[in-house]
């Protein structure tokens, strides 16, 4: 089942959602009302830290002419960025190069703490999809920890929803993808992670509990492109969901309710 949190007629609201049709999402609230994706403002399924994971995915790494990592590289984004489906996010003024990222997310479930890999999954709760906003300029500027770099406000949509654990036979064979103004711009596959969701797992519990509503974003394949104001940046993936973002200015985003 995939849950959401919108808000309609300015009550927050719990969903479940049905994407038979991913062009026309329906949400149905818990006493069977039932509406359609425009008819209702969509929020963050989750409102936890999103631990990230830099350079996942080798081709990523190859296409930035890093090696690939030997242990996981983490970054975290905190809730300041967090932003929604079918939301403005917007491009900093005097940036040259902003880009998206697609991302599974995977949602924890319950305390983990010291947890092995073999039992890693039984802590996920879901997984959703996260565009993983960067500006490159700032990377280069100030590197690490990155948070002018990705944790600028708007830089985190995620959604629509989180999926049920069981609803994915493997997350790690799931396409990854990113189109811009419909043009398909991103394209990988979660097989080829470098560490997989038991691995990271394992390695964040060893030395930090992660409480349930907390997230892994688990990295990003090759292909990122610039971004502009005025760009619908869609991140999808497979049997997970399809993310919407609405690229403004830094004016416009500030200059009206987003
Ligand atoms: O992009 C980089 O140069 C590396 C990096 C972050 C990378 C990701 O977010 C990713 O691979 O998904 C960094 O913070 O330096």
């Amino acid at each position: 089942m995939k849950h959401a949190r919108v808000e309609i007629n300015a009550v927050v609201e719990q969903v479940t959602c049905d994407d038979a049709n991913p062009d026309s999402y329906q949400v149905m609230t818990r006493d069977g009302r039932t509406y359609s994706e425009t008819e209702v403002t969509w929020l963050p399924p989750k409102s936890g830290v999103i631990i990230g994971l830099a350079l996942n995915y080798a081709d990523h790494a190859a296409e930035l002419d890093f090696d690939k990592p030997e242990s996981p590289i983490l970054f975290v984004k905190s809730p300041s960025s967090s932003n929604a489906h079918n939301k403005k996010a917007y491009r900093p003024d005097n940036v040259n190069y902003m880009h998206y990222e697609s991302e599974l997310v995977v949602v924890i479930g319950k305390t983990a703490s010291k947890v092995k890999a073999e039992e890693a999954m039984d802590y996920v709760g879901g997984y959703t999809v996260c565009n993983e906003l960067t500006v490159r300029d700032y990377l280069e500027d100030f590197s690490r920890p990155p948070i002018k770099v990705k944790n600028v406000d708007s830089f985190g949509p995620l959604g629509p929803w989180v999926v049920d654990r069981d609803d994915i036979d493997d997350p790690h064979n799931l396409a990854v993808r990113t189109w811009v103004n419909g043009e398909l711009r991103q394209e990988g596959n979660t097989r080829d992670l470098i560490f997989n969701i038991p691995e990271l797992i394992e390695y964040i519990s060893s030395f930090m509990t992660l409480q349930p509503g907390d997230m892994i974003a688990t990295g990003t394949p090759k292909g990122l492109s610039d971004v502009k104001p005025g760009d619908e940046i869609i991140v999808e993936v497979e049997s997970v969901g399809r993310l919407r973002t609405w690229l403004v200015s830094e004016e416009e985003y500030y200059s009206q309710a987003s």
